[in-house]
């Protein structure tokens, strides 16, 4: 199924516009875990099994299981996520970007290897090298914008001349190159942080319904009210809100995976309580 529809229909199924990020740091496991065989995927599983009917897609990592020498249970991940769980939409978090040639192996690594439905990519190479992935009109393309962490004014907010000639912020700029120009298939989203509120709303101003990745919320302190009142599409849906250590490390001990759901029902909560 395409990445849009499912990500569509996971949004209906499991009224949920949470998106669990899949971040294994072994320091962090529940000790009967820690230096067990398989403890990454075993622990990433948990989280998964105990979470499935109240998310919108899963977002593993790579770096968190490649530095691990992990990308086997990584694939392992992702097979248990589509032959348990059908329909719920999974985004590789890559954050890939390289010229043309480099680009088309890491789009056959996200969506061959791993049978990822969706990848984060880096736009600052330019259209050549996200063209690989645009091609894929099954697969989401999801796009940094306005990045969550402090130093996303670093770059992203700089002052630049547009198409029209006008001046706009280079986030601004983005979102709307990526809505106007490279978008043909329909398969294209955006990465805009819960931490920089005023910018999301921009961003939806600027790209209609286009569904946008939101981190920040959890661990970094973003609001989830403010990401609801301007981030939501007008039906109420448009956000993958995705929390990674505030779920998966909600609990420390043998019962973490219900801890994981319960936070995850309360995120859930909080934010329909928002969608309007
Ligand atoms: O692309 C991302 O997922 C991403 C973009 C961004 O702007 N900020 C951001 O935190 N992320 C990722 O989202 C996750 C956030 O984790 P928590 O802060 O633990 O919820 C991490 O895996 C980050 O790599």
């Amino acid at each position: 199924m395409h990445f849009m529809q499912s990500l569509h229909q996971a949004w209906q199924r499991n009224d949920s516009l949470v998106c669990v990020g899949l971040d294994p740091e072994p320091a962090k496991f529940p000790s009967h875990l820690r230096g067990t065989p398989d403890a990454v995927f075993d622990f990433c599983r948990a989280i998964v099994d105990a979470t499935a009917d109240l998310v919108c897609a899963y977002k593993p990592q790579i770096a968190h299981f490649a530095a691990l020498r992990a990308e086997d249970a990584l694939e392992r991940l992702i097979a248990h996520i589509h032959t348990a769980y059908p329909g719920i939409p999974v985004i590789l978090d890559a954050k890939r970007g390289d010229i043309g040639s480099t680009a088309q192996h890491y789009a056959t690594e996200a969506f061959e290897r791993y049978k990822a439905d969706a990848v984060t990519l880096n736009p600052y190479l330019g259209r050549d090298s996200i063209q690989p992935f645009l091609d894929r009109a099954d697969k989401g393309v999801i796009l940094l914008c306005h990045t969550s962490n402090p130093g996303a004014a670093d770059l992203q907010d700089l002052s630049v001349e547009g198409t029209d000639g006008r001046r706009l912020p280079l986030y601004q700029h983005v979102a709307r190159t990526i809505a106007n120009e490279w978008n043909a298939n329909g398969n294209c989203a955006l990465v805009t942080g819960a931490t920089w509120p005023e910018q999301l709303a921009q961003v939806r101003a600027l790209v209609g319904d286009m569904p946008l990745l939101v981190p920040g919320i959890g661990a970094q302190g973003g609001d989830v009210e403010a990401v609801l009142r301007h981030g939501r599409t007008r039906n109420g849906t448009g956000l993958m809100i995705s929390s990674s250590r505030a779920i998966l490390y909600a609990g420390t001990g043998e019962d973490f995976a219900q801890a994981a759901r319960r936070a995850t029902r309360d995120l859930r909560g909080q934010i329909n309580r928002h969608r309007g």
